[in-house]
């Protein structure tokens, strides 16, 4: 990367502001994968071991500039404090007095976690005036939350308009690993999509088109294809006003002899728990006042069959509700493709994703799990991200 990193700064005695991704799957107030906390320690690690007084800030959940209790980040400093063996100081604001008053009393060596940046409206808007308010608190900028980097906010891109900017060492390495995979992809090359975030996803698969050989799509965001196919979804998960440019995408795939795959059947359940009641239906064959939550058997063994026979494959976002073990069967299907198939270079990107993997004990088995799902999608596209654009070149 043609930026500056930690290494080429001196970083003693410093306060250094250095924005990480701590949007880590929680349940009740429980850390439920501490993936993207530990990506981040040889960062924190080695400002803190080098004198710099660490100010970490972080995003978590969408809490759409506001104070929302459950989304602060206090257990996720008490866990980072176990991690790092250190005492690690919480702030319930991310700037202002207080914040100013808590910076003023650090040593060097002093990891600091600041409150949810997305509590406040400017964040997200990349309001100049909260980037100045991060930037007054520290002498040099440091970007590590690749997870985060495809997002223009105060914190993640902003901030750098005003103090030195540099990459930590995760941010660094992913992009590395990431442009290393894509520079001349080893074919077939296959992508494949799913989850949650369907308006955040559905965009990139047009630059995607330009790329692979096999575009899958899985998980919540599978149905506004499977409807653009012309067939009913009941309750499942639905972007209304994408389904034209669903049906655009497999139209160009065809043209430009993509391979598209979309379930042909699928589980549904009449409620969103373990305990619903479910069935496997082909996609013509869904119950109107059911909802669609994971691959069917079918669907697993093409979804499969092609995974093993790619070379390359890029994931990002679960083909079902795997945190409910009913519906984990077609996630668990691709992961176990990947994991059976040791020359297929795998590369696994988002939060939850990295969760799956982890969950079903076969993180060991990929090539490489990216901390970010849209930031890896968007670097893939060939997008520049500006969390990254805006660091100091070298
Ligand atoms: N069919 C579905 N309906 C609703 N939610 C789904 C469905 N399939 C997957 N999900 C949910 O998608 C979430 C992950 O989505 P997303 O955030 O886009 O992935 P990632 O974090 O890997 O980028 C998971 O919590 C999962 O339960
Ligand atoms: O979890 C994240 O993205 P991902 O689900 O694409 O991996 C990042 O922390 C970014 O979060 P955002 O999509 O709310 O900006």
């Amino acid at each position: 990367m043609n930026k500056k990193s930690i290494r080429d700064v001196d970083v003693k005695g410093k306060r250094v502001f250095c924005r990480v991704d701590f949007n880590v799957p929680m349940q009740d107030g429980v850390i439920t994968d501490e993936t993207r906390i530990r990506a981040a320690l040889p960062t924190i690690q080695y400002l803190a071991e080098n004198g710099a007084k660490v100010i970490l800030a972080s995003h978590f959940g969408r809490p759409k500039g506001q104070v929302v209790e459950e989304l602060r980040l206090t257990p996720v400093a008490k866990r980072l404090g176990e991690l790092l063996g250190k005492n690690v100081i919480k702030t319930d604001e991310a700037y202002g007095p207080v914040v100013q008053e808590a910076v003023a009393g650090m040593s060097e060596g002093d990891v600091l976690l600041l409150e949810n940046v997305r509590f406040y409206a400017g964040e997200e808007k990349n309001d100049p005036a909260l980037a100045k308010e991060f930037a007054a608190l520290a002498d040099l900028y440091v970007n590590d939350a690749f997870g985060a980097a495809h997002r223009a906010h105060a914190s993640t891109a902003g901030i750098a308009e005003y103090i030195p900017a540099v990459s930590g060492f995760l941010m660094e390495k992913e992009i590395e690993v990431l442009g290393k995979a894509l520079s001349n992809p080893d074919r077939p090359f296959t992508a494949i999509i799913g989850g949650a975030k369907v308006r955040d996803k559905i965009g990139v698969i047009s630059n995607l088109l330009d790329k692979v050989d096999n575009l899958i799509v899985g998980g919540g965001l599978a149905y506004t294809f499977i409807k653009a196919q012309g067939h009913e979804i009941g309750k499942s998960l639905l972007e209304e006003d994408k389904i034209d440019l669903a049906k655009e995408f497999m139209e160009t795939a065809k043209q430009k002899g993509v391979n598209f795959y979309v379930p042909v059947d699928i589980v549904v359940a009449d409620g969103f728990s373990n305990d619903a009641n479910t069935q496997e239906v082909s996609v013509d064959a869904i119950p109107s006042d059911w909802e669609g939550l994971d691959i069917g058997p079918k669907t697993r063994e093409i979804y499969a069959d092609v995974i093993r026979n790619s070379k390359l494959v890029i994931w990002n976002g679960p083909m079902g509700v795997f945190e409910l073990d009913t519906f984990a069967k077609g996630t668990k299907a691709v992961a176990d493709a990947l994991a059976e198939s040791p020359n297929t270079y795998s590369v696994i990107g988002g939060g939850d994703s990295a969760a799956a993997v982890e969950k079903f004990g076969l993180a060991d088995k990929m090539s490489h799990i990216s901390t970010g799902g849209g930031a890896s999608l968007e670097f893939m596209e060939g997008k520049e991200l500006p969390g990254v654009v805006r660091l100091n070149d070298k």
